[in-house]
Formats: C-alpha cells, structure tokens, sequence
C-alpha cells in the first residue's frame, strides 16, 4: 500500500487570457481515495487533471502533494489519458518500462520484474512482445495503465481513459482500475463524460459547473466497496446515477441559459 498521495487544492483558479477555465476550486483527496470528476464538456475536467499533473500552473490558488507545492510533472503522479500515447515502434514491455527507464537509474533487473508485475496485473504478459499496432482499444489502455503504474507513482490520473472503447471492453477496463485500487491502495482521480462509469469506480463524485469551472456538487458514493459490475443493477446505483446526471444536465442547462 502507498503511504503518500494526499491532495489539496487550495482556492485554485485557472484562467487561459479572457477564459476563466476555473475559479476558486477548494479540494481535499485524502489518501487512496477513488474520485472520479464529472461535468458538462468545456467545465474544466481536463485542465483540473493537468494542474494535478503539474503539466499547468494556476493563475492563483495553490496545489500541494503531501504538503509539497506541485510546480511541475513527477514520478509521484501517472497520467493516462484517452489515446493512450503508447509508442509505436516500442513492444508492449518496452512500452511499460518506458518511464522507468525514463525516471529511475533502477537497475535492469529489478526493471524487468517490475514491468512482468505490471504486465501480468494488466493481463498482458501474452502480448509483452507485440507491437501496439497488433493491439486493440482496450488493450492499448492497458499498456498506458501498466506503463503509468511501473513507475510506481503515489496517485494515479485518468482523464476520459475509456471514452473511446465499446461497452464491453469499457466495463472490463473499469473492473481492472477497482482491482488496482483495491490492490495498491493509491489515490485515484479518474475524469470522465460517463456518469454510471464515475458512479461504479468513485467512491466519491465531484459534480463541475461551467462557465466559469466551479464545484457544483460532492457526492459520496455509498456502494460497497468490493463492488462488481452487478452493483449497477441495484437500485441505490441507479438512483445515484439519476441524481448525478440531473446535477450534469442542470449546471450545463444553466450554463446555456447565462450566455
Ligand atoms: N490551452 C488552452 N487555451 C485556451 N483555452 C483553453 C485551453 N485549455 C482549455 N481551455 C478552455 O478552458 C475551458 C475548460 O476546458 P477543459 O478542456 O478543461 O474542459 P473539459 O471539461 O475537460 O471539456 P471536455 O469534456 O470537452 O474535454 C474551456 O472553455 C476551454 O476552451
């Protein structure tokens, strides 16, 4: 289990020139918490993820690690994001280990069984030596997983990772993130459009607002927690799934409605 990956955000606001992308964002993840972001398109999902990231700066307010200040990208955050970025001319493994041989003057061996761990969690050890382009969607996203993972980073971030998969490959993803939080216990900050996605991986869901990017909601997902995907048959998932997508649609109609 990880024993770092608590988060804060403090007053953060983003602004790119005249757009305000978002205001007065005030955030606490504690560690190996599974929160996923949901909100209308353009509420300022991604930007949020890539000011945890550090891959941006906020225009005020502060980001702090573990009490750190964020200034930059880490080894203590891992990004997934919905291509994937997997390399094509690497093998699967060669892919995993990327950031390892990136990051860390960590010695071959111990290199190699760290990427045959994240391989086999990912169920990729058949495919260590193919190439991304004999894969499919899904199995792409593994690579990104396991590659984010191998580095062994503190809190873990997907932005909109499965958007682009069918429904299948979609909840057999989603399964796999439940059993890597379950396993290491890392902090989870998952963006996403889908609501029953946020609902089935968050133990928490943050609702944003548009126009300017604001907390709109903060809504504690009170399924169990060694849930599988039959939880979504049940009547307390879809009556969290009907009031968070209200809460989606009502911020996006009110958004429309002020322009
Ligand atoms: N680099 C940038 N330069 C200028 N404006 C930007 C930039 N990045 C984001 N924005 C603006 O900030 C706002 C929030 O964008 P962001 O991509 O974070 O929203 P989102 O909720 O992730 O949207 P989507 O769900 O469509 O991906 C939008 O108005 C967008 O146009």
């Amino acid at each position: 289990m990880s024993a770092r990956g608590s988060l804060t955000l403090a007053g953060v606001g983003m602004a790119f020139g005249p757009v305000t992308a978002l205001e007065q964002i005030d955030l606490t993840v504690p560690r190996g918490q599974l929160l996923a972001i949901v909100g209308a398109s353009g509420s300022g999902k991604s930007t949020l993820l890539s000011l945890i990231a550090g891959l941006l700066r906020p225009t005020s307010g502060s980001l702090t690690l573990d009490g750190a200040e964020i200034t930059g990208p880490g080894p203590d955050r891992g990004c997934v994001v919905q291509s994937g970025a997997v390399y094509p001319w690497r093998t699967v493994e060669r892919n995993v280990g990327f950031g390892l041989e990136l990051l860390r003057r960590l010695p071959r061996a111990e290199r190699r069984e760290r990427v045959a761990y994240w391989l086999a969690e990912t169920g990729l050890s058949h495919l260590a030596r193919a190439l991304p382009k004999q894969l499919s969607g899904g199995q792409r996203q593994r690579v990104a997983i396991a590659r984010a993972l191998a580095c062994e980073p503190d809190v873990l971030l997907l932005d909109e990772p499965f958007g682009a998969l069918d429904v299948q490959t979609k909840e057999d993803m989603q399964v796999l993130v439940r059993r890597i939080w379950a396993d290491t216990g890392k902090t989870i900050i998952i963006v996403t459009h889908d609501v029953e996605e946020a609902v089935f991986l968050g133990q928490r869901v943050v609702v944003l607002a548009s126009d300017p990017g604001r907390i709109a909601s903060d809504v504690t997902v009170d399924l169990p927690d060694d849930r599988d995907l039959t939880v979504k048959r049940t009547p307390r998932f879809i009556e969290l799934r009907s009031t968070i997508e209200d809460l989606v649609r009502t911020y996006h109609r009110k958004h429309l409605a002020a322009r």
